[in-house]
């Protein structure tokens, strides 16, 4: 049984025993926190409604995708990262090399302000639509709140291969977007509880998926 994360203490809490971060990671959090609700001022990143409960919501719903993938190495591909959700929040907790991919320039100078204020070399800002970046083969592919699952898949499906592994967090939709794929590729992914959203669930897969999608019909 998966314990909710439902305050910002719990929050901290469970980064901290998850991830033993660094004193040099905490205070990346920290930052990377501060400067995002510094940002939301200028521009709409984040409901302001959610800024009280921000390391429930973004900063932990974010590093729960990293603890779905503690073993594996190998470029992390995340697809409209917006602020850096989770992507920033992953090269913060880990040194993966990661490729942030955000169409939106203001959004992509805040990528850039924040991966150099906190030296994260190893993150890649690519401000381009996912449909015209080149291919590359992804170890991990993450995308939160990018697209519905069948247009998603659509659009990242060359990056991956037979050891790719998906981090997809679908919200409340999960069984029923995951419903709406071809049988075979369903197989690939497995549910899993969010920690921050006891109604929440997150699409977890293992491989390539390829060729266009004949979307079933929504119901
Ligand atoms: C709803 S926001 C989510 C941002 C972030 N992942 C989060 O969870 O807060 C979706 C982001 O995807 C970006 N986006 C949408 N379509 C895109 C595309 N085809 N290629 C690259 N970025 C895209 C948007 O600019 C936006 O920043």
């Amino acid at each position: 049984m998966v314990t909710i994360i439902d305050d910002e203490a719990a929050a901290r809490d469970w980064l901290r025993a998850t991830f033993d971060p660094t004193p040099a990671a905490w205070a990346g959090l920290e930052r990377f926190a501060a400067m995002l609700v510094a940002e939301n001022a200028r521009q709409n990143l984040i409901a302001a409604s959610t800024i009280p409960t921000l390391w429930v919501r973004h900063i932990a719903d974010s590093a729960q995708l990293l603890a779905f993938d503690r073993d594996g190495d190998g470029l992390w591909l995340d697809l409209g990262s917006g602020p850096g959700l989770p992507g920033l929040v992953v090269a913060i907790l880990s040194e993966r090399p990661l490729m942030l991919v955000e169409s939106r320039k203001r959004r992509c100078e805040f990528l850039r302000a924040v991966a150099e204020d906190l030296d994260l070399h190893h993150v890649e800002v690519v401000e381009a639509r996912l449909e015209a970046v080149e291919t590359r083969s992804a170890a991990t592919i993450s995308a939160r709140a990018f697209a519905p699952l069948d247009k998603l898949i659509d659009l990242s499906a060359r990056f991956s291969t037979e050891s790719t592994r998906w981090l997809l967090p679908k919200g409340r939709n999960a069984v029923k977007e995951l419903a709406l794929l071809p049988r075979p590729w369903q197989s690939l992914f497995h549910v899993e509880q969010s920690r921050t959203d006891a109604e929440s669930r997150i699409l977890v897969g293992a491989g390539r998926l390829g060729g266009r999608i004949v979307p079933k019909k929504r119901g």
